[in-house]
C-alpha cells in the first residue's frame, strides 16, 4: 500500500508484480476502490506490474468537496503515471473508469497508451436528470438511500444468493463511500460526453461487457464500441457491472489474449 500527493490529494495506490514487467493501470467505478481489482491483480501479476488506485472521493485517497469534472479524474491519472514514471502503460477501466480511460487515450499523455481496455463502460453514461436526481437523493437521505438499487444494476440475482457474504461485503463499501466523493463523481459522469471525440482513439481497444450488466447494459458498451476507431467488443456470461469480482478468470483471459495481440507481454 503507498499513498502519493497527486494533484493536490493524498492518493492510496497499490504496486504489484515484477519491477520490469510491463505497466497495467486499472481504474475504478463509482462508488468503489481498488479493491475490485484484486482477484484481477492476482491472475496478472505473475507478468505485468499492475498498479491499481483509489480515485479521488474514493477508497482512501482525499475526497474534496464537490463538484468533479471527468478532466479533474484524467488529470489525476495523467498526474499519477508522471508521479510513477511510466513511460508507457496499459489501462484498463471499469464504468466511470473506463470513461477515465477514454479521457487519457484523447488528453496529452495518449502517446504512452500501448493497450486500453475499457470495461462495461461507454462514452456517454446516463443523462443529466438521472445523475442530478442521484444526487439530490443522497444530498437528502445517504448513499444507503440509493444503494439497493446499485447493486441491483451491480450483480445479478445468482451473485445476490450464491455468495451472499461477498454482496454483504460489497454493500459496506458502496455504503461506506465518501459523500462528496459519490456526488462529485456523480458531476462528473452527469457533465460528461466524449461520443464526439471517442473517434479519434485509433489504438487497438477491447470493450467488454458482463451479459447480465443493469448499469451499462451490452447494448450501451457495443455502441460505444462501434464509435470508437479500432475496438473488439467481447461479452462475458454471467456477470453484471464489475466483472472484475464476478469472472475475474474470464475477463483476465480476454486481457491477456488481448494483450497478446497487440504484442503488449
Ligand atoms: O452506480 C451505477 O449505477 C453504476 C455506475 C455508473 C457509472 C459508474 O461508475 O458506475
Amino acid at each position: 500500500m503507498k499513498f502519493a500527493r497527486i494533484n493536490g490529494i493524498a492518493m492510496h495506490l497499490r504496486v504489484s508484480g515484477p519491477v520490469e514487467g510491463r505497466p497495467v493501470v486499472l481504474v475504478n467505478s463509482l462508488g468503489t476502490d481498488a479493491r475490485i481489482w484484486d482477484a484481477v491483480i492476482a491472475r496478472l501479476a505473475d507478468r505485468y506490474r499492475v498498479i491499481s488506485y483509489d480515485e479521488r472521493g474514493h477508497g482512501l485517497s482525499d475526497a474534496p468537496r464537490a463538484p468533479y469534472r471527468l478532466e479533474d479524474h484524467v488529470g489525476d491519472l495523467e498526474a499519477l503515471v508522471e508521479h510513477l514514471g511510466l513511460a508507457e502503460l496499459a489501462l484498463a477501466g471499469v464504468s466511470v473508469g473506463g470513461l477515465i480511460a477514454q479521457g487519457f487515450a484523447l488528453g496529452g499523455s495518449a502517446s504512452k497508451l500501448k493497450a486500453l481496455v475499457l470495461c462495461d463502460t461507454a462514452a456517454r453514461i446516463g443523462d443529466e436528470a438521472m445523475w442530478n436526481g442521484r444526487i439530490a437523493a443522497i444530498r437528502a437521505n445517504g448513499i444507503a438511500s440509493i444503494s439497493d438499487a446499485v447493486l441491483t444494476r451491480w450483480f445479478g440475482p445468482r451473485f445476490r444468493q450464491e455468495r451472499a457474504i461477498e454482496f454483504a461485503g460489497w454493500r459496506n463499501m458502496l455504503e461506506r463511500s465518501p459523500v462528496e466523493g459519490y456526488v462529485g463523481t456523480c458531476a462528473a459522469l452527469r457533465d460528461a460526453d466524449l461520443r464526439e471525440r471517442v473517434g479519434a482513439i485509433t489504438l487497438p481497444t477491447l470493450a467488454v461487457a458482463g451479459e447480465d450488466d443493469l448499469s451499462t447494459p451490452p447494448e450501451m458498451v457495443r455502441a460505444t464500441a462501434a464509435l470508437l476507431g479500432n475496438a473488439r467488443f467481447e461479452v462475458i456470461a454471467g456477470a453484471g457491472h464489475i466483472p472484475s469480482i464476478e469472472q475475474p478468470e474470464r475477463l483476465v483471459m480476454l486481457m491477456q489474449n488481448y494483450f497478446d495481440e497487440v504484442g503488449y507481454v
